[in-house]
């Protein structure tokens, strides 16, 4: 990636603007003409106006293309599109509304790059090329448009102002999406695609926030049954298979009934809308997944997990003492002999 082009947005900024330029410039020239036509301009008129809008363009374009920078080279070229804008207010005896579209176009063109002081900067240009005109012209003024000439400016004031619309809009939705990707990355474990620790801690808070206060949760807490062994006899890789497979299996049996975290190392978390039996079933369902798990990379070896359950705490909504209690069932589960479900029998005292 690189050295692919495409990854530098600011490498392909020629190309966008090669198609704004194109229109804008050759639209420009609709309205150009007409004053050009009335005013009976010359032939050195004719041909600046038609250099800058049907040449200029596409030279702008193989410059930026063929350049050693091509970013620097487009900047350049957007303020050089401020500059011919500029002289083309003289050459139209400053005819007052085309003069004004031409000059805002170009200056819109630049706001849309998003280049940071690159508008303001546009300014000095369009000012240069309005002075260097009209010393050529004389400074002539006749602002009055007429209709032909109003009717000849609505084109590049409709369909560029709709284009730019259009260009902003899938950029803005594009950014959109990257953030809502962004956010996803930033939430989610990426072994066990489950939520991080923090994602998790705030989901839980979300839902015993969005439920009564006397509606039933159990939280789950899952750990891997000498996990340690598995690093140090497999090796990290496989033990890295281990938690990926472990994160399927949870979510696949969690599904969106509530949110699945992963606190840390081999201990993931969950809490369900579910009493404590609804739960046990769910984790027997887990522990029983896990125990049947296979790797082609370590044949001969075997997972299991313990699993502490714990019903919502009785006039609170607080996840530590929660997961306390969670946390006492799960070293019962240990101390029982591992590979199992600890919690939601009578042995456990309720929190
Ligand atoms: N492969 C892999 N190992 C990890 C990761 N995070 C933590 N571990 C290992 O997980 C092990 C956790 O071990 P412990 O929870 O202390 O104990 P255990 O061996 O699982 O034993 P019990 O929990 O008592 O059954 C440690 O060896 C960590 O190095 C990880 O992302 N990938």
């Amino acid at each position: 990636m690189k050295n692919d082009p495409s990854s530098n947005p600011l490498r392909q900024l020629y190309r966008r603007t090669y198609v704004l330029r194109v229109l804008g410039m050759g639209l420009g020239a609709l309205p150009i003409a007409v004053v050009l036509q009335q005013r009976h301009g010359n032939w050195q008129a004719w041909a600046w106006a038609m250099l800058v809008c049907f040449a200029w363009p596409h030279f702008a374009f193989l410059m930026a293309r063929h350049g050693r920078d091509p970013a620097a080279t487009e900047r350049r070229n957007l303020l050089l599109d401020s500059f011919f804008a500029g002289t083309c207010a003289p050459l139209m005896h400053f005819n007052l509304l085309p003069s004004v579209v031409l000059i805002a176009v170009v200056a819109a063109d630049k706001v849309t790059t998003g280049i940071r002081g690159l508008w303001p900067r546009s300014l000095g240009w369009t000012a240069a090329g309005i002075v260097l005109g009209g010393l050529l012209t004389g400074f002539a003024a006749a602002p009055a448009s007429d209709m032909a000439v109003v009717m000849a400016s609505l084109p590049i004031l409709v369909i560029h102002t709709l284009v730019v619309s259009a260009i902003s809009y899938s950029l803005v939705r594009r950014v959109q999406l990257q953030n809502l990707r962004l956010k996803e990355l930033a939430h989610t474990d990426p072994l066990t695609g489950l939520h991080t620790r923090r994602h998790w801690e705030q989901s839980v808070a979300a839902m015993l926030a969005a439920l009564r206060p006397d509606a039933t949760a159990t939280l789950l807490l899952i750990d891997l049954d000498d996990f340690k062994v598995v690093n140090d006899t497999h090796g990290h890789p496989i033990g890295d298979d281990v938690l990926r497979a472990i994160g399927t299996i949870v979510r696949e049996q969690v599904a969106d009934r509530g949110p699945a975290g992963r606190l840390g190392g081999d201990e993931i978390a969950l809490v369900l809308p579910v009493d404590p039996s609804g739960a046990g079933a769910i984790a027997e369902r887990i522990r029983a997944d896990v125990e049947s798990l296979r790797f082609p990379l370590a044949p001969s070896l075997r997972c299991s997990v313990s699993i502490g359950i714990a019903p919502r705490p009785h006039g609170g909504n607080h996840p530590r003492e929660w997961i306390e209690a969670a946390d006492r069932a799960l070293y019962q589960a240990k101390d029982a002999g591992r590979n199992r479900v600890g919690g939601h029998a009578s042995d456990i005292p309720p929190v």
